[in-house]
């Protein structure tokens, strides 16, 4: 955590969640109670459920944001949905730059960069993701992956208010492996630093995530890690007792 940093807890579905899953949601906002007195708590739907999604949430301080935005507002891009299109649908946040995405959808920096940009002139808080690979751990440049991703996607018109980093080291994704307590610290440090150093007092008060094989029996250790203020969690964030276990211990911390 970072002193008068608001945390912030989210949960990525992925392409996972049918109408059913719905219920899920539902409890989540049922079940967060005071935790919102502490915490922001998000959950990213796959798009087919973004709209309903808000509609069940409007009486609940739980936010609903979307996996990935396109870079126009409009136009002939098949299958793509626009950061004008989540904020019509009530979404507030968008996830960009996931590793997945970069992956398997071969995005870079620059496309990264630019789908926040189209989400901040939407009025979405961009959710801009981050990480190594294994190999290039076991090579000794995460901090110089990092470097290069910050500078790269992050665009020059980040604050902390329209602005979230998301440190998810590749291979801690979905595997149940998670770096050591001291390498998260590595990690949030320097890109503190690089944030503080190119924005001053506006990166100074971003908010910095870790993702990856997040769970209730890790949240404490990750969470009491300076400079660490909050999470954006995958598989725990399905189950709606497992994404309030973890956002409760996150409100416990911040208290
Ligand atoms: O990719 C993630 C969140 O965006 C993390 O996924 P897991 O929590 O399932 O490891």
């Amino acid at each position: 955590m970072t002193p008068e940093i608001r945390p912030l807890v989210a949960g990525n579905w992925k392409m996972n969640g049918t109408r059913e899953s719905l219920n899920e949601l539902k409890a989540i906002a049922a079940g967060i109670g005071a935790l919102s007195e502490k915490i922001d708590l998000l959950i990213c739907p796959p798009a087919t459920l973004l709209y309903v999604a808000t509609a069940l949430v409007t009486d609940s301080p739980l936010k609903i944001g979307a996996q990935d935005c396109h870079t126009a507002k409009s136009g002939a891009f098949t299958g793509d949905i626009s950061a004008e299109m989540i904020a019509d649908c009530f979404g507030t946040f968008a996830i960009v730059g996931h590793s997945e995405r970069r992956t398997l959808h071969g995005e870079g920096d620059g496309l990264v960069r630019a789908k926040a940009i189209a989400a901040h002139e939407a009025d979405l808080t961009a959710i801009v993701c981050i990480g190594e690979t294994e190999a290039e751990r076991k090579g000794g440049t995460t901090l110089d992956v990092l470097n290069r991703q910050l500078a790269g996607s992050v665009p020059d018109g980040a604050t902390a208010e329209n602005t979230v980093i998301a440190y998810e080291p590749v291979w801690a994704i979905g595997t149940g492996l998670t770096p050591t307590v001291e390498d998260v610290r590595e990690a949030h440090a320097f890109m503190r630093g690089e944030l503080v150093s190119r924005f001053g007092s506006k990166g100074a008060k971003m908010r910095l995530l870790y993702g990856g094989s997040v769970k209730p029996s890790n949240a404490k250790e990750l969470m009491s890690v300076v400079n660490v203020d909050g999470a954006l969690i995958g598989g725990a964030s399905l189950k709606s007792a497992d994404f309030l276990a973890i956002s409760q211990v996150y409100a416990e911390i911040s208290a």
